[in-house]
């Protein structure tokens, strides 16, 4: 059977009973728990408006909020390892778009059911590990991709991508299943294990926030769009890379909207994965879908 709200915010914060859960409410326990809020502006690409009916993206540049965060439930996690995400609030004069995204192009579950296994085994140390590498091969999968990434020098030099699929309105009437990815201008840039042993645990946040006032961190977003034969609904399977790619913008990190007040509004408030303008629609895909309850419940709880 499904999985409720409350039983996916317990698997991914590791709080199984009662007890657990009301402990987990008084420290506001939160996914995604490391991590800061900055400011920008996107700036969409008017060739768009040539093959997709999506007005929002017709002004020529929208207000950004954004926040870079780590996996996992630790505030005080190390940045030394590969996983970094990247948050979006584009506010438009009368619609938003938001974006939730993560460095893995590959998900690690299909269903909610795998979902709450590998939120529950990961928890169980190396054991657990074993568990979903032996019985769920999505997981297995996604083991074997992460263990080929490597730490990013910085939130600016990592691709991001939006995992699960949207359907997007043609001009000419057609409805065309695609991925969103962030490509960043600067390229990727990984760290060696000598560069890494050099850095602190903490060194993503203030390497951005000094970029930034130099020069913005950019990033090109496309649409990946689908083919007939590909797996629409399933974030696990990958589309081949040949796939037709339509650049959408550019997004525009440089902090010009940051504030005190910016910063506590974004800290408080959540990112909702299915906030779509006119003209993108979420997909069937289970795991889209269960995610802005999940991120209610979890903002519910940190109240
Ligand atoms: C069934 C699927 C999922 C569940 C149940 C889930 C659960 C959660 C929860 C409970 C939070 C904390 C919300 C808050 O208190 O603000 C969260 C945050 C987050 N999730 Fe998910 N998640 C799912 C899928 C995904 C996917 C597919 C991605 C990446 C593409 C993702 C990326 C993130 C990020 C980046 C945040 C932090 C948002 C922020 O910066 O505030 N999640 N998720």
């Amino acid at each position: 059977a499904d999985k409720t709200s409350a039983e996916l915010v317990d698997a991914v914060n590791g709080t199984p009973d009662l007890t657990s859960r009301e402990a987990g409410k008084k420290v506001k326990l939160r996914n995604h728990a490391k991590g800061f809020c900055t400011s920008g502006a996107f700036i969409p690409n008017p060739k768009l408006q040539d093959s997709l009916a999506i007005p929002f993206f017709k002004q020529a540049e929208i207000p950004i909020t954004a926040r870079f965060s780590l996996g996992g439930t630790n505030p005080h996690a190390s940045d030394k390892g590969a996983g970094r995400f990247m948050s979006l609030k584009i506010d438009g004069d009368k619609e938003s778009l938001n974006f939730v995204t993560t460095n893995s192009p590959v998900f690690f579950a299909s269903n909610l059911e795998e979902f709450f296994n590998f939120q529950t085994k990961v928890k169980q140390g190396a054991e657990g590990k074993q568990w979903l590498v032996e019985n769920q091969p999505n997981a297995k999968a996604f083991f074997d991709f992460i263990n080929t990434l490597q730490p990013s020098a910085s939130f600016a030099n990592s691709r991001y991508f939006g995992v699960n699929s949207f359907l997007f309105s043609a001009n000419n009437g057609d409805i065309k299943p695609g991925r969103w990815s962030f490509e960043p201008v600067d390229g990727v840039i990984n760290l060696s294990q000598t560069q890494l042993e050099a850095l602190p645990s903490d060194f993503l946040k203030q390497e951005m926030l000094t970029r930034i006032q130099q020069k913005p961190a950019k990033w090109d977003l496309y649409i990946k769009f689908a083919e007939p034969s590909d797996e629409i609904n399933d974030p696990t399977v990958l589309w081949p890379e040949s796939r037709e790619r339509l650049l959408v913008g550019q997004v525009v990190i440089d902090g010009r909207s940051d504030s005190e007040t910016a910063t506590m509004q974004c800290d408080k408030g959540i990112f909702n994965p299915v906030l779509l303008p006119q003209g993108i629609k979420p997909s069937a895909d289970p795991i889209l879908n269960a995610r802005t309850p999940a991120y209610i419940e979890s903002f519910i709880r940190r109240q």
